[in-house]
Formats: C-alpha cells, sequence, structure tokens
C-alpha cells in the first residue's frame, strides 16, 4: 500500500495539529447550544473520531452515509444516500463533518436536505477544501487545509475504496489510476 503513494501531503502530526485547533474554535462558538454532530461516510469517519475528541462541550452524533465517486476520481453528479440518520434534525444545530469538499455537490445536496427538514442552523466543517474542483458555489464555515487540484487520500479518504487506513495524507503514483 504504501508502495503506491507518491508523496505524503500532510504528516499525522500536520493534520492532528490542525485537529485539535477546529475542535477548540468550535467549542467556544457552539457554546450552550447542544450541537448533532454529523459525520458524512464514509470519508469522514477518521476525521469525525478525532474531532469529537477535541470538541469539549455536550454535544450529540449522527452519520449519514452518501456516495458519488465510486471507483472513480471524478464525481458522478449524483448523490445517493446510502443510509439516512437515526434522529430528526428538526429544531437542532447541525454541525456536517466532511473530510473534504471538492466539487461541493455532496454537501450542497445534504444542506439542501437538511435545511428542508427543518434544521434550526446547518453549518461545515470540512478537513480539506479543494475550491478548483467547484462545480456549485459552496463555503464550509471551517475548514483546516486548501488543497492543490490533485486527488488525495488517506485519513479516511478512499481511492476505488483503498488507503483510507493511511495516518497520513498522500497522493498516488499517476499509474495506480491509468492500470488496466
Ligand atoms: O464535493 P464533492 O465533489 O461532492 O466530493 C466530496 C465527497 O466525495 C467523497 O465521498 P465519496 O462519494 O467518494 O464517498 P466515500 O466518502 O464513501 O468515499 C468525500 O468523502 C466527500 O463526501
Ligand atoms: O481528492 C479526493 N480524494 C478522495 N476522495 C475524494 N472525493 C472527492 N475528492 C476526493
Ligand atoms: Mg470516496
Amino acid at each position: 500500500m504504501l508502495n503506491d503513494i507518491q508523496n505524503v501531503l500532510f504528516s499525522e502530526e500536520q493534520i492532528q495539529h490542525k485537529v485539535a485547533e477546529l475542535g477548540e474554535t468550535i467549542s467556544r462558538d457552539y457554546e450552550g447550544r447542544n450541537p448533532l454532530v454529523i459525520c458524512v461516510l464514509k470519508g469522514a469517519f477518521v476525521f469525525m473520531a478525532d474531532l469529537v475528541k477535541r470538541i469539549t462541550i455536550p454535544l450529540e452524533i449522527d452519520f449519514m452515509a452518501v456516495s458519488s465517486y465510486g471507483q472513480s476520481t471524478k464525481s458522478s453528479g449524483v448523490v445517493k444516500i446510502i443510509k439516512d440518520l437515526d434522529v430528526s434534525v428538526e429544531g437542532r444545530n447541525v454541525l456536517i463533518v466532511e473530510d473534504i469538499i471538492d466539487s461541493g455537490l455532496t454537501l450542497s445536496y445534504l444542506i439542501d436536505v437538511l435545511e428542508r427538514r427543518n434544521a434550526l442552523s446547518v453549518s461545515i466543517v470540512t478537513l480539506f477544501d479543494k475550491p478548483s474542483g467547484r462545480s456549485v458555489e459552496l463555503e464550509p464555515d471551517y475548514k483546516g487545509f486548501t488543497l492543490p487540484d490533485e486527488f488525495i487520500v488517506g485519513y479516511g479518504l478512499d481511492y476505488a475504496e483503498k488507503y483510507r487506513n493511511l495516518p497520513f495524507i498522500g497522493i498516488l503514483k499517476p499509474e495506480i489510476y491509468t492500470k488496466p
């Protein structure tokens, strides 16, 4: 698996430092608001687990699974809900936890769904933002790192379901994408 990585873009230490900063800011902003923190599966599961440990105020968590990339490095443009929330968002301060915003299609779809279900507020925290990939306008409320126009893997992010368990963020060797 490590053989497939061309270079490391963010080390485990850099990521953990940023996650701690985000946790502090969110703890301050959501004091007294009992947020419902929603993890967008699968990619955000590693970030979610690390982030909530750095949030020091009471909160609740839930999970939603959506997918649009499948076996590709380009969004299909069709966002599918694979698993829905267990709890109602009505009247809740919702914080969506994403690993990456690329085209913005996944989140603009999710925000729309949650607003139609009458959430009191909907905000976004993403660890990675790739503004060059956008096909719809979307700005996260909290973000960790801005990315160049490259497909990244690790720390929850996959290529064709692999590499999610790498503790750092890497860029794959080009031949991995072009293999028959
Ligand atoms: O801004 P976008 O272009 O929509 O891309 C971002 C989304 O794509 C990835 O999910 P994916 O559909 O690959 O599902 P996964 O999390 O299960 O890998 C990623 O985890 C985000 O949810
Ligand atoms: O750069 C990426 N890596 C992994 N999954 C993704 N989904 C959107 N962009 C990416
Ligand atoms: Mg994916």
